[in-house]
């Protein structure tokens, strides 16, 4: 598979890789009788977009580091992005950032948060939590303790989604060694996969949600879900 082959290397050189995913058209979509103007290339990388009546125009062509067309799947793409990305942050304590950035119904929420049917679909975010569980459980002489801290950014205020107030405006800080931080963000213990999934549900529930025409269930924010890892080695191998 040369696609995974070249994605295998997304942690080599370069610190920021950018992937593209494509959805399928939705019923709005298909309503207005929409058509797909994107293609792709999986084996290159490669989107080519048409404009759509310009029939002498060849379409344009992009480059990225990965592509996905409605065919793939959250599972392959965890695995081939975020997988590499997990597991040095488990190995070797790099913090690692996976950003979805696109319009509103583009499909972030789906990527990131996923659906449990079919479970090939399940988000990058339940998947990295079983994936840092999994890594703990098989791992000897070592403590490790995991919290996560979920916050929100709306009309440009900082809100704690998790903190006891969650309509509180909180400040944007700055630390000589540590760089940039939300003061007062309530960090929280987390001991498993399914205590995980219910700081996130409970985060997901207090986001500032809305309809917009693209997207009936528009989360209409921006939100930084953040598992704060550290490792405590205890045996005799100590490192
Ligand atoms: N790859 C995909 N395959 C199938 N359906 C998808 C895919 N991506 C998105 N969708 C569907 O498209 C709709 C919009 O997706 P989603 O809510 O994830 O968008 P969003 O980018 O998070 O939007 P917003 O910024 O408004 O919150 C949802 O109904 C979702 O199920």
């Amino acid at each position: 598979m040369p696609q995974r082959e070249k994605s295998q290397g997304i942690m080599g050189s370069e610190s920021v890789k950018v992937v593209v995913r494509c959805r399928p058209l939705n019923d709005r979509e298909k309503a207005l009788s929409s058509k797909m103007v994107l293609s792709m290339d999986l084996q290159h990388c490669q989107c080519f977009i048409e404009k759509p009546g310009a029939v002498d125009e060849p379409p344009k062509p992009f480059t990225f580091d990965g592509t996905y067309h409605i065919e793939q799947t959250t599972e392959q793409l965890y695995n081939e992005i975020a997988y590499p990305l997990v597991e040095v942050s488990l190995t070797e304590g790099y913090n690692g950032t996976i950003f979805a950035y696109g319009q509103t119904g583009s499909g972030k929420s789906f990527t990131m948060q996923g659906v449990s049917d079919p479970a090939a679909q399940r988000g990058v975010i339940p998947r990295a939590f079983e994936h840092i569980f999994e890594s703990i459980q098989c791992a000897e002489n070592t403590k490790f303790l995991v919290r996560a801290s979920y916050l929100e950014i709306y009309n440009e205020e900082v809100r704690d989604l998790l903190g006891s107030d969650t309509k509180q405006r909180l400040e944007l800080k700055e630390h000589p060694e540590r760089g940039v931080y939300v003061r007062d963000l309530s960090m929280h213990t987390v001991h498993s996969v399914g205590g995980c999934e219910r700081i996130v549900e409970q985060g997901w529930r207090n986001r500032a949600v809305g309809y917009t025409l693209m997207n009936k269930d528009s989360s209409r924010s921006h939100s930084i879900f953040t598992v704060h890892l550290e490792i405590c080695h205890t045996g005799e191998n100590r490192q």
